[in-house]
């Protein structure tokens, strides 16, 4: 391996688009952009499918970013044989120098937009990535090839399930996937949430946009570089390590350990008034009794009429306008639909 990363050099603020070369294996490498890397087989006909892996949306979330930052530079060595077409993409930059979630605005919350003259660095960020996805899966030597896009990241506070999978709403006329979500369990995902709403997240934004199958994946929570030894991101490492070797699973049957939930409703904040009838920090997963009235907000009540519901994300300081949490329930009937 080099002596400096390739996200080394990216937090040192010494990567921008450059000329494409080739790796003495073969491999055809370019930057695209800060903190965004493309890597093609030799014989770019030969590779089975197309994939994106980004990390660092939110600057806080590392260990991701550690895990990603291993993959590129084992592709270098020549560690990995790369026989699939990569894109792999560091985020939020800035934040991720400063340690923080984001810098102005949260990123996530700013895909699958229109962009406007006065964008901030994080409006501008978000659009230049899903312009470098679309050429991505664009310039693919041939369309039907499956496209696969998984944003990693790390949710702020404890969780009752490490790992889990947020599954954007198909477009009009797709469904979620039992093939998708027994390949999430491969990569030591077993728990799945199916959003029910359009949402203007990265994920959303690759599935809907370029017909990629997308994900944002949550892998343990969020702690400073270097401070992510207790996440076991083995399996996941093992998973992408083989897409990107041109090796994808088909497996016939979710395992019976996989859990579906989808999301019931999403917890508005719309005043400065807003307050949880719980902790702030509550655990991702936590039990939310039917009757409970979760938060208040400028006078409303938000009560749980759901039976078996649980929440996830929940932070009330989020600025008005976005949610400050949501509210999930078991979907039961999911697997015996598809
Ligand atoms: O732990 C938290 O509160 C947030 C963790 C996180 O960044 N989650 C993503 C989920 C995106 C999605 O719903 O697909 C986010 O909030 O952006
Ligand atoms: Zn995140």
């Amino acid at each position: 391996m080099s002596d400096t990363t390739f996200l080394q050099k990216t937090l040192a603020g010494e990567t921008a688009m450059g000329l494409p070369y080739c790796l003495s294996h073969g491999t055809a490498v370019q930057v695209l952009d800060e903190g965004v890397i493309r890597f093609e087989p030799s014989d770019a006909t030969q590779s089975v499918l197309d994939l994106v892996i980004s990390c660092g949306i939110h600057g806080n979330e590392t260990a991701p970013v550690e895990l990603v930052e291993q993959l590129i530079e084992r592709i270098f060595a020549h560690q990995l044989r790369v026989k699939s077409r990569v894109l792999f993409i560091f985020g939020n930059v800035a934040a991720l120098r400063m340690g923080q979630r984001f810098v102005e605005e949260d990123m996530n919350r700013l895909f699958n937009r229109s962009p406007e003259v006065d964008d901030g660095m994080e409006k501008r960020r978000a659009m230049m990535l899903e312009m470098h996805v679309g050429r991505f899966f664009s310039s693919s030597d041939a369309q039907c090839k499956p496209r696969f896009h998984y944003d990693l990241h790390t949710a702020i506070h404890g969780s009752l399930i490490e790992k889990f999978a947020i599954y954007p709403l198909p477009k009009p006329g797709c469904s979620f996937s039992a093939t998708e979500i027994a390949r999430l369990s491969l990569a030591g995902v077993d728990t799945v949430l199916l959003q029910s709403t359009q949402s203007s997240t990265f994920s959303f934004s690759s599935n809907h946009r370029y017909d990629a199958q997308a994900f944002t994946i949550e892998l343990g929570s969020a702690r400073p570089f270097g401070q992510n030894q207790s996440i076991d991101l083995s399996k996941m490492d093992a998973y992408l390590s083989a897409l990107i070797q041109g090796e994808l699973p088909v497996p016939e049957l979710v395992p019976p350990q996989v859990q579906i939930f989808r999301v019931s409703r999403e917890i508005p904040k719309t005043s400065h008034d807003f307050k949880f009838a719980i902790d702030g920090k509550t655990d991702n997963f936590t039990p939310l009794a039917k009757g409970l009235t979760l938060a208040v907000d400028a006078g409303v009540p938000f009560v749980i009429t759901e039976d078996d519901a649980r929440i996830i994300f929940p932070n009330p300081e989020v600025p008005p306008g976005q949610r400050a949490g949501l509210v999930i329930v078991p979907a039961r009937d999911f697997l015996a639909q598809v």
